[in-house]
């Protein structure tokens, strides 16, 4: 836990200014969170930092010279870090000057101006996982492979400098990797002689990113174009004892948001990829061998469902995953097509095309036809379908959602149920409780998911169009 009081004096000691009105405390969301505890006036500014006390890697190098000024064992660390970062991008380099502090301090170096941040990097929760994990959720498998390059990155340092080894244990290494990146901001930089022009630079500002994420932000940060100074203001009004929050990214794609910041947000509308999808199909549709995948490509259905989460509700809605489309009575995946070249309008360029995308594109394919899939023995016209197969589509969107109910069912099911897999796998592991706590808000999710009825379901999903 790292020490407030310590932190906000060391703060105001760079600069830094908090209103009276806005205090750094628990927040329901994690962690720590930005609080107001007076009401707050629509614009208003509540937070400032001057750009000189933050980290973008113009002040890490201009801070790591002062450093480096007639020690050549201070300048050894942070030439060697930062020359073995992989593929070096923005974040990555801030991470090394944050490995290279790491280093130095364990070292005894004084990094008395940084030291009191360097704790809350420290100290940040992140998700940890074991390496050797076997697990089918997606975004630990990611997260997995994330930290096998960021020990991979370590191992080869340490393989050419083991003097750095026992200052920076790889646990160590990963949770100031996640930490980093959970907390970088992409802070706007004016265009010198260009009024409207703007670049952005990657930077961690510390106060300002104590602020959690909101879909439905309150607040936005912005740097004041006279003073220098990154700003956070507010953009309603905003009551006493409500939290202050900005919008990290605009996306929706949970998998997206987990990647770029290692957490899934509590609230709001995401998209959730459906796991197992073919055996889940093939399971709730009664069929067996079916390929889902590729008729799912072709009828131009994307795999995934999008979610609104809210305090107290799981909404699904299906609108945009046209996933009820599958359902569809009599609909099946065709290979066959491959070999009716004569039936088909493509020319024989495009064909091949569509062969090679029919296998490599992920979700989409493009023609008005949906040539892999058939009913009663004919080839699918994509806007047709509905009408084909219901005479009255209002009523066919209904029945098609509601069979889509148990297929929603079963992919939570078999989610939760791969997940206590790992779980019990990773029991023994150290570094379970973040994974528990990851798992934990996932199952909640698809609890309350599993719990509406399809009367419900089929209200709150409205109207497929
Ligand atoms: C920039 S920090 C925000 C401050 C952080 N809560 C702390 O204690 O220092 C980002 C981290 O806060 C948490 N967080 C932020 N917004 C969240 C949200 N909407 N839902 C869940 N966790 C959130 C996540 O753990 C994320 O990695």
């Amino acid at each position: 836990m790292v020490q407030l009081e310590k932190l906000l004096s060391w703060a105001q000691g760079q600069g830094a200014w908090l209103s009276p009105s806005l205090k750094v405390t628990q927040s329901p969301l994690g962690g720590l969170g930005l609080l107001a505890t007076g009401h707050l006036e629509e614009d208003s500014i509540v937070l400032r930092v001057p750009q000189n006390s933050t980290y973008d890697i113009k002040n890490l190098l201009h801070y790591a010279e002062q450093l480096k000024k007639g020690r050549p064992d201070v300048s050894n660390v942070f030439s060697s870090v930062l020359l073995m970062i992989l593929g070096p991008t923005e974040t990555t380099v801030i991470r090394g000057y944050v490995w290279s502090f790491a280093i130095l301090q364990s070292m005894g170096v004084d990094l008395e101006p940084i030291a009191p941040y360097l704790d809350v990097l420290r100290t940040t929760e992140v998700l940890d996982v074991d390496e050797n994990l076997e697990v089918l959720d997606s975004l630990v498998q990611w997260q997995i492979m994330q930290k096998r390059r960021v020990t991979l990155e370590l191992c080869e340092m340490v393989k050419a400098h083991p003097e750095f080894a026992p200052h920076l244990l790889a646990e160590t290494a990963f949770r100031l990797h996640q930490a980093v990146k959970s907390r970088v901001l992409e802070i706007p930089h004016p265009v010198e002689d260009e009024e409207y022009e703007f670049t952005t630079r990657v930077t961690l500002v510390p106060l300002l990113d104590f602020a959690n994420h909101a879909q439905t932000n309150n607040a936005v940060f912005d740097v004041d174009r006279t003073t220098g100074d990154v700003i956070l203001r507010v953009t309603k009004p905003v009551d006493a004892e409500t939290e202050v929050c900005i919008s990290y990214s605009p996306s929706n794609d949970m998998g997206l948001f987990f990647r770029t910041y290692g957490f899934i947000p509590q609230h709001g509308v995401y998209e959730w990829v459906l796991p197992l999808f073919n055996c889940i199909t093939n399971a709730a549709k009664g069929t067996s061998g079916v390929d889902y995948v590729k008729m799912a490509k072709w009828l131009r259905v994307k795999p995934r469902l999008v979610f609104a989460l809210s305090e107290d509700a799981v909404t699904v809605d299906l609108t945009e995953s046209r996933l009820p489309l599958l359902m569809v009575p009599g609909l099946t995946y065709y290979a066959g097509w491959r070999d009716e070249k004569a039936d088909i309008e493509e020319d024989e360029h495009d064909i091949e095309e569509l062969i090679f995308e029919e296998e490599n594109n992920p979700v989409i394919l493009s023609t008005e036809t949906a040539y892999g899939v058939v009913f009663e023995d004919a080839y699918v016209s994509v806007p047709d379908i509905l009408e084909q197969t219901w005479e009255d589509s209002e009523h066919g969107i209904r029945e098609l959602v509601k069979l889509t109910k148990p297929l929603i069912d079963m992919a939570a099911k078999t989610s939760k149920e791969a997940d206590v897999t790992t779980l019990a796998a990773s029991a023994s592991q150290h570094a379970s409780t973040q994974l528990k706590g990851y798992f934990a808000a996932k199952h909640a999710l698809l609890d309350r998911l599993l719990e509406l009825s399809t009367q419900d379901f089929v209200y709150m999903i409205g109207t497929l169009t």
